[in-house]
């Protein structure tokens, strides 16, 4: 952002006053277009301004909605000729026509506040306190005096709007940058409007609980233009994580170049199973392969398992595998593109042997499970085997057991920002591993060894709690392969896997099972225009 913004410094195209003015009114704008009510009833907004240019934009909301008719309170945490000079500019403005109460003596500030809305109880609560430059945690006595601040006017009594960021939040991880161990925000809010883009505070770990939800202000940054005029910019902004999309062009069969394709211009995927009792994880993986497009799948069972599968398998197909050097001998067959490792298959040295042979064979792999559990406490024999198209898909636990040393660094407590993020962590994961790593939670995150990071985040209206059921993790190990056997490129086969992923269980809600989801992404298919 600060080199977007600096950009458009440069280039003339804005002023810092004028991206100021126009993120103030991206607040007030969403607000009301999020919240009509609030424009009924007695108007009345208690804006907490903070040292920096978050506050900047506390000043202009409080100009704005004066403007309107509002009644408003407005505090500055800092001194007021200590702030940058964007920032005094609106609180100069402000100051002309309404007061400011220093609030560094929270407790006197919280209490004059109090006093002073009387009955007139504020009905929005703005905090433009810190944004994207918090770099420490908040000051023992601000965060106590917020959490005064949240039980005089208890969450659902007044709107509670953050602007680009809820206080203490940090903007790079979604981490809590709160005094003490306990890691928690001291507010939680019901709308934050942030401008240009969602950072990745708002996507990942605590910060969809804190932020309620977001709305992204348009401040006129046109990054297309910017990337055109600037081109050293053209790094920092390829570097930049994105969103994950659906990338509907790369799902579709057939079309110019294949109008009559053939189902091995699809690829074959191969999913190996467990044995007797434990083959539901690879037949959920396998139909995920197929439903998502792969062109043949087979399922790879050991001897004592084939009858079990062949009762359950009618599109997939099924051999016989019972360990590493059959493995190796199905593995002839060049046509097998894309394999799946580790649903249900079992934790041990089998599992182990059988992991070095795919890996070997140089295939397309997703690795996910017991696959990776196999090599906890010998990471390193597998990092040794690992190559750029393979797809490692831990859950935090096969995260920790795999890669310990930076997971102590993600579990550790932030004492500063930016904190350790996911991010940081899947980045280093895919560097030391040498593949692609996605790293699951309601905050997936994708990267690539140096080079594409992507975000996916169940959030928001994204949001699937309901996808934390046995047997996702499989079905999705099973999508991924079946894009890589259809030659999708890892990192762009994993981001559109998890998104159908998510967008499968949103159509379908509460109640869903795994076995549901293949099933869903026909419909999924038809809605995005594959
Ligand atoms: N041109 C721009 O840069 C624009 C910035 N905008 C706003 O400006 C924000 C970023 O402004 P800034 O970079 O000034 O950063 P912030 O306003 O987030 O805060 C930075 C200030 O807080 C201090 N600080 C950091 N952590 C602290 C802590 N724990 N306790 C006390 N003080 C602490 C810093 O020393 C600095 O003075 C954005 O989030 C956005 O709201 C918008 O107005 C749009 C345009
Ligand atoms: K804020």
């Amino acid at each position: 952002m600060r080199a977007i913004e600096q950009a458009a410094f440069d280039g003339g195209s804005a002023t810092g006053i004028e991206l100021m003015e126009r993120a103030g009114q991206g607040v007030v704008e969403a607000i009301l277009s999020a919240y009509p009510d609030v424009e009924q009833g007695h108007r009345h907004a208690l804006i907490l301004c903070g040292p920096g240019n978050n506050g900047g934009d506390g000043f202009v909301i409080a100009r704005l909605l004066q403007e309107r008719g509002w009644g408003v309170e407005c505090f500055l945490y800092g001194e007021a000729i200590r702030l940058p000079p964007d920032a005094r500019a609106n609180h100069d403005r402000w100051a002309a026509v309404g007061p400011v109460v220093a609030f560094n003596d929270w407790r006197f500030g919280l209490r004059y506040g109090v006093r002073m809305t009387g009955d007139v109880a504020p009905t929005v609560l703005i905090d433009a306190l810190f944004g994207t430059g918090l770099t420490r945690p908040l000051d023992e006595p601000l965060d106590r005096a917020l959490r005064e601040l949240d039980a005089a006017f208890p969450k659902g009594t007044a709107l509670r709007v953050a602007v680009d960021a809820p206080s203490g939040l940090c903007m790079d991880s979604g981490r809590p940058l709160a005094p003490g161990p306990q890691e928690e925000l001291p507010l939680r809010y019901d709308l934050t409007v942030s401008f240009h883009r969602r950072k990745l505070g708002h996507l990942l770990a605590e910060g969809p609980d804190a932020c309620g939800s977001v709305k992204v202000a348009d401040i006129g940054l046109d990054q297309a233009a910017l990337r055109a005029s600037r081109p050293e910019l053209r790094e920092t902004l390829a570097a930049a994580v994105t969103e994950a999309a659906p990338r509907a062009y790369e799902l579709r069969k057939g079309g110019e170049d294949n109008p009559g394709g053939h189902k091995y211009d699809y690829g074959h995927a191969l999913v190996l199973s467990g044995g007797p009792g434990r083959t539901g994880a690879a037949r959920l993986a396998a139909r995920g392969a197929i439903r998502v497009g792969a062109g043949l799948v087979t399922v790879a069972a050991p001897g004592s398992a084939m009858a079990e599968c062949a009762a359950h398998l009618t599109a997939i197909m099924l051999t016989r595998c019972n360990g590493a050097s059959d493995l190796g001998a199905v593995l002839e067959d060049e046509r097998l593109n894309a394999l799946c490792l580790g649903p249900g298959l079992g934790v041990g040295s089998a599992t182990r042997d059988m992991v070095i042979t795919a890996l070997g064979s140089r295939r397309r792999c997703v690795l996910d499970a017991d696959a990776l559990t196999s090599f906890a406490g010998s990471a390193p024999t597998l990092f040794a085997h690992l190559h750029s198209r393979v797809v490692l898909t831990p859950h935090a636990g096969e995260f920790a057991r795999l890669f310990p040393d930076i997971w102590r660094k993600l579990a550790e407590t932030p004492t500063g920002g930016p904190a350790f993020s996911k991010v940081d962590a899947t980045q280093e994961a895919a560097a030391r591993a040498g593949c692609i790593v996605l790293f699951k939670g309601r905050d997936t995150v994708i990267a690539e060894p140096g080079g594409r990071t992507v975000v996916c985040a169940a959030a928001y209206d994204r949001a699937t709690p309901w996808l934390a059921t046995a047997g996702a993790g499989d079905v999705l190990s099973g999508m991924i392969t079946g894009l890589l056997a259809r030659d999708i490129w890892p990192v762009t086969a994993a981001e559109i896997a998890t998104w159908l992923h998510v967008e499968a269980a949103r159509t379908f809600g509460p109640g869903l099972i795994a076995t549901d989801i293949p099933d869903l992404l026909p419909g999924v298919f038809r809605a995005i225009g594959v």
